[in-house]
């Protein structure tokens, strides 16, 4: 993880020593952050799919004062970083109620028994009464290995090197565990079996009858991209909650095992960063990519972006009436039409004196129309009316039973709308029954 680090301090160095940050400066950074990515192992796609949404967001953002188009991209380089680990989780994992069970699955040498050992100490000492459960009969000394561990940081055990099933020793286990009154209960399967599809089918068959709360898959971030294939395999068959990346400290690339993780879709709950018991970390995307980042100063404007960013929506919310969009009509009309007749609705809304007479005169059916015109639109034409092409429209009005004309009858009444509402808001009129 240390030259996948070393490596983006480059690319944050390069950003911030580039002067004009123009086409050719952005498109030299993010060939830099791809070949960074890349010999971190990360995935091909990810790795383009990231430099184009930077690329894109960079180009389309307006800079806001008292920002330098420096702060912007390592602002954007940072969120897209984010959000390839994980998005806005901001809170390290919690056990949410107790009795919980965490079954740790992965493949042989992932760290499984190590991790399960952290884990419980971890959650020791949050207090929690914890127990381990040795299900890994395959691998010769995992009994042993896991009791030892268990003996070591204190905390309850369960294992039967005579038992005949893994499955037998988990529902023994939590059995007697149970009746200890053990909050949490860690299960450490095999990672090794005859073959693969015999190792899959008895994790399915121990999560059948267990049903854990949460199921945490081990990686190994020294591997390459074989552990997509891992972790697909195991994500094909019972449900992931989360994944815990282990040997992130020394050399791992850590690439490989990251795209493994975009891949399942879970979240990383921990990372291992030692062999020691106490070398595992809550993983917090937000921290990580700082971290990987390297900048001190980071925070700070992270920070200053998102106070920039709280006021415009602020005031987004506030010139939002003059800006209507057809969602907001179409939210409007259904409450409109909750109100009763439209001559009543009318009157409510200034009478004959409103320029939007016109269209209000129409007949209660026409408005029914719309909202079934709406209906056939979809989220992004209602937000951008403008993307309709006749060819959309044809098949709006063919989704809605309506005509081309109708369609298009409704888009001139929403632009004429528009105007009204902004009218009305710059002369701060309120309509009562019209929340705008
Ligand atoms: N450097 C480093 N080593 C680790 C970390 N986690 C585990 N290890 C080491 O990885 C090796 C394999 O770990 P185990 O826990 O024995 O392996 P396992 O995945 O349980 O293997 P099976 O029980 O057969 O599935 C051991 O030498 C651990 O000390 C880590 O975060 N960092």
């Amino acid at each position: 993880m240390e030259s996948l680090r070393a490596s983006l301090l480059g690319v944050v160095e390069k950003i911030r020593n580039s002067v004009l940050l123009d086409t050719r400066d952005v498109d030299a950074i993010i060939r830099d952050l791809q070949r960074v990515l890349l010999k971190a192992d990360v995935d091909v796609k990810l790795v383009f799919d990231l430099s184009e949404r930077i690329k894109k967001r960079f180009f389309s953002q307006e800079i806001p004062s008292g920002f330098s188009k420096r702060d912007v991209l390592i602002k954007i380089l940072y969120e897209e970083l984010v959000t390839l680990l994980g998005g806005e989780n901001t809170t390290p994992y919690v056990v949410p109620k107790t009795p919980y069970t965490i079954m740790l699955v992965g493949i042989e040498g992932s760290g499984k028994t190590t991790t399960a050992a952290k884990l419980a100490k971890y959650f020791k000492e949050q207090g929690y009464r914890v127990g381990l459960i040795a299900a890994d009969t395959y691998r010769p000394g995992a009994h042993d290995q896991l009791k030892q561990l268990a003996e070591k940081i204190g905390v309850y055990f369960y294992g039967n090197p005579h038992s005949k099933t893994p499955l037998a020793i988990v529902e023994e286990g939590v059995k007697e565990l149970t009746s200890k009154n053990v909050q949490i209960l860690i299960i450490d399967t095999a990672g090794r079996h005859k073959d693969e599809e015999a190792l899959m089918r008895e994790v399915v068959e121990i999560h059948e009858s267990l049903k854990p709360d949460d199921v945490m898959l081990i990686i190994d971030a020294t591997l390459g991209k074989e552990v997509s294939r891992q972790a697909a395999a195991f994500h094909e068959r019972i449900p992931l909650g989360h994944v815990i990346i282990t040997k992130l400290d020394g050399s791992a690339r850590g690439g490989g095992a990251l795209s493994a993780v975009a891949a399942t879709g879970a979240r990383i709950a921990f990372i291992g960063t030692g062999e020691k018991l106490e070398d595992l970390e809550p993983f917090v995307p937000q921290k990580f990519v700082a971290r990987l980042l390297g900048m001190p100063d980071l925070e700070a404007l992270i920070k200053r972006f998102q106070a920039v960013e709280a006021v415009e929506r602020e005031r987004a919310k506030l010139i939002a009436s003059g800006k209507i969009t057809l969602l907001d009509l179409k939210e409007q009309l259904l409450e409109v039409r909750k109100l009763g007749p439209l001559s009543k609705v009318l009157e409510m809304l200034g009478g004959s004196s409103l320029p939007l007479k016109g269209s209000i005169e129409g007949s209660e059916e026409e408005f029914d129309k719309w909202i079934a015109i709406m209906n056939s639109m979809t989220q992004e034409e209602l937000l951008k009316p403008e993307i309709i092409d006749r060819s959309r429209m044809m098949r709006i009005a063919r989704g809605s039973g309506t005509s081309v004309r109708d369609v298009r009858k409704l888009l001139d009444s929403y632009h004429q709308m528009r105007k009204l509402v902004r009218q009305l808001y710059r002369s701060r009129r309120r309509i009562p029954g019209l929340n705008l």
